[in-house]
C-alpha cells in the first residue's frame, strides 16, 4: 500500500501487516519511543477486567494486546483478518486463541462477550463505524467497548513536532528497522488522517453506546475512548 493510498481496502491492509508481521512488535516499540508499554497498560485497567471475565480483543495482530489483557485475568479471543500477524503470533507462544474476523463481520453471536477492545486497529478498518457497532452487537449490555488509537496531540506546539517525527523521523526509522518502509509511510498518513478525540466520541454514540469518555495519554499521542453497551 502506497503513501497516498488511504483507501484501506480490507485486502491490501491485511496483505501489509501480513508484510510486517515478524519485525511489528519490535518497531511499534521502536516508534512508540517506550510508551507502547503504558499505553497497553491504561487500555487494560480501563476494561475494568473481573476474572474470567470473556473478552475480544479484536485486531489483535501477533496477540500482545491480547497477552497484556489474559495477564490481567480474562478469557481472550484475538481476532484478527491477518494471516500472517496471527502466524508470527502463534509461533512465539501467545497465550490466547486466534480467530480469523473482519472487524466488520464478526462471526460471533450476540451478547457473547463482557467487553470487547481494539487497539491501534481501528484507524485501519475501512467502515470504522462498521466495526465499533459490531463490537457493541456482541457485548453484553452492560459490558465496556473500549478502542485504544493513535489521536490529535492537544498542545498545538507540540503537535507541530509530533506531526514532523511522523512525517520525517519515522519513516526514516522504519527504513532501518522494519520489512516495509512503505508500511510506515501509511502508518504517518493513516494517524494524520484520523479523527480526532470528539469526533471518535460522536462515532460511539452514534453506535449507540452509553457513558462515552475518553482519556488522552501522552499529550494526546493517544486516545482511549470507552462505552458502555446499553440495555436491549
Ligand atoms: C497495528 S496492528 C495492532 C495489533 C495489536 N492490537 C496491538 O495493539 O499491537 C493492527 C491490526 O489490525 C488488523 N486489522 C486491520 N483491519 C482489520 C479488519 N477489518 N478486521 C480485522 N483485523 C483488522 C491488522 O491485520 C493488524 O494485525
Amino acid at each position: 500500500m502506497s503513501r497516498a493510498d488511504l483507501e484501506k481496502q480490507p485486502y491490501d491492509v491485511a496483505t501489509m501487516f501480513d508484510g510486517i508481521a515478524r519485525r511489528y512488535d519490535l518497531m511499534n516499540d521502536v516508534a512508540a519511543m517506550g510508551q507502547v508499554g503504558m499505553w497497553r497498560e491504561k487500555m487494560v485497567e480501563s476494561l475494568d477486567i473481573a476474572a474470567g471475565d470473556q473478552v475480544l480483543d479484536l485486531a489483535a495482530g501477533t496477540g500482545t494486546s491480547s497477552a497484556a489483557i489474559a495477564r490481567a485475568g480474562a478469557q481472550v479471543v484475538a481476532a484478527d483478518f491477518s494471516l500472517g500477524m496471527m502466524t508470527e503470533g502463534r509461533r512465539r507462544g501467545a497465550p490466547v486463541p486466534f480467530v480469523g474476523a473482519d472487524a466488520q463481520h464478526l462471526p460471533f453471536a450476540d451478547d457473547s462477550f463482557e467487553a470487547a477492545v481494539i487497539s491501534f486497529g481501528l484507524r485501519n478498518v475501512h467502515e470504522p463505524r462498521l466495526a465499533l457497532a459490531e463490537m457493541s452487537r456482541v457485548v453484553r449490555p452492560g459490558g465496556r467497548v473500549v478502542v485504544c488509537e493513535f489521536s490529535t496531540p492537544t498542545w498545538r506546539p507540540f503537535r507541530t513536532v509530533y506531526e514532523n517525527y511522523l512525517l520525517r523521523a519515522l519513516p526514516a526509522v522504519a527504513r532501518r528497522v522494519a520489512t516495509s518502509a512503505d508500511a510506515y509511510d501509511y502508518l504517518a498518513e493513516s494517524i494524520l488522517d484520523w479523527p480526532d478525540q470528539e469526533a471518535l466520541r460522536g462515532w460511539f454514540a452514534q453506535a449507540g453506546l452509553e457513558q462515552v469518555k475518553y482519556r488522552n495519554l501522552s499529550g494526546g499521542i493517544v486516545a482511549l475512548h470507552r462505552g458502555v453497551v446499553p440495555a436491549r
